[in-house]
């Protein structure tokens, strides 16, 4: 394990207990994230994804194996973690008794940052996302595509350093899908932000990543896709969907041998 690099998962599994029984979430999950890297993590519904993240925020602590982010094990030191991993969410998760402003202050307020100082950075998030006439707007008053935008800002706002995008499109219209994502994108390349996308689709994973990591269940990694080596997104498309069988059939295998 590389201590240097943010995101390192090494032998991880999970378990969970289910009416008495135990049940394998993550298997040996391998991978880690280098500095500024972006990757994607796809796989079928059930296959650990989010089990995977959740310990990557602290959430829940690995049965076995080792998770680090940013030096720290986020389960045992949640704290030092505190403003450091940022996330964008499916649902933008706007308060909706505060101003896209008062929204994006939020994680600020939380990181007791001074109100001048808040104010001075939400407004520098509306504008580059092209939201500086709606800071005194209410969720209500704005588009879906306007309210993940506000919720992206309030991430960036904290100016995190590792990034978790957890099928932050899958709400949206395509059209909107795709404008939202080129944003985000952006901001990603610009902040050189260490970035996680969790996705079910495959071209998203092939657009927004230079890395893709396919899982299979019980959460493994059953292919690595380097966007970057390959010619081009369709290539990178094609090469997950053969992780994406490849894990359907080893999930079929688990399901028929005896045990
Ligand atoms: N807290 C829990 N207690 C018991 N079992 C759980 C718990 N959380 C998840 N599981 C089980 O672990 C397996 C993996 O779930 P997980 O939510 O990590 O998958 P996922 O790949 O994120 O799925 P999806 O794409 O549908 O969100 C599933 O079978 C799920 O039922």
């Amino acid at each position: 394990m590389n201590p240097d690099l943010p995101v390192t998962f090494q032998n991880v599994s999970k378990r969970y207990t289910q009416r008495d029984e135990d049940f394998l979430a993550c298997r040996n999950l391998n991978f880690s994230v280098a500095e500024g890297e972006t990757i994607a993590i796809v796989g079928e519904t059930g296959c650990g994804k989010s089990t995977a993240m959740q310990m990557l925020l602290g959430l829940q602590q690995p049965s076995e194996g080792r998770v680090q982010v940013l030096g720290c094990d986020p389960f045992k030191e949640f704290d030092a973690l505190r403003g450091q991993v940022g996330i964008v969410f499916q649902t933008d998760r706007l308060l909706p008794w505060r101003t896209a402003s008062q929204n994006i202050q939020f994680g600020l307020q939380v990181l007791r940052i001074p109100k001048a100082r808040r104010r001075r950075i939400a407004g520098e998030w509306l504008e580059r996302l092209g939201l500086s006439q709606f800071a005194d707007a209410y969720p209500h008053q704005l588009s879906g595509g306007m309210r993940q935008r506000v919720a992206i800002a309030r991430t960036f706002a904290i100016e995190p350093r590792v990034l978790l995008a957890d099928e932050a499109f899958s709400a949206l219209d395509e059209i909107t899908a795709s404008v939202i994502r080129v944003d985000l994108l952006r901001l990603v390349r610009e902040q050189r932000t260490t970035t996680i996308f969790i996705t079910h689709s495959v071209p998203e994973a092939a657009e927004v990543a230079e890395r893709v990591l396919v899982f299979g269940r019980p959460g493994q990694v059953v292919k690595e896709v380097n966007v970057r080596d390959l010619s081009s997104r369709e290539e990178a498309a094609a090469e997950i969907r053969i992780g994406l069988q490849m894990a359907r059939a080893e999930s079929r295998r688990c399901e028929t041998s005896p045990t």
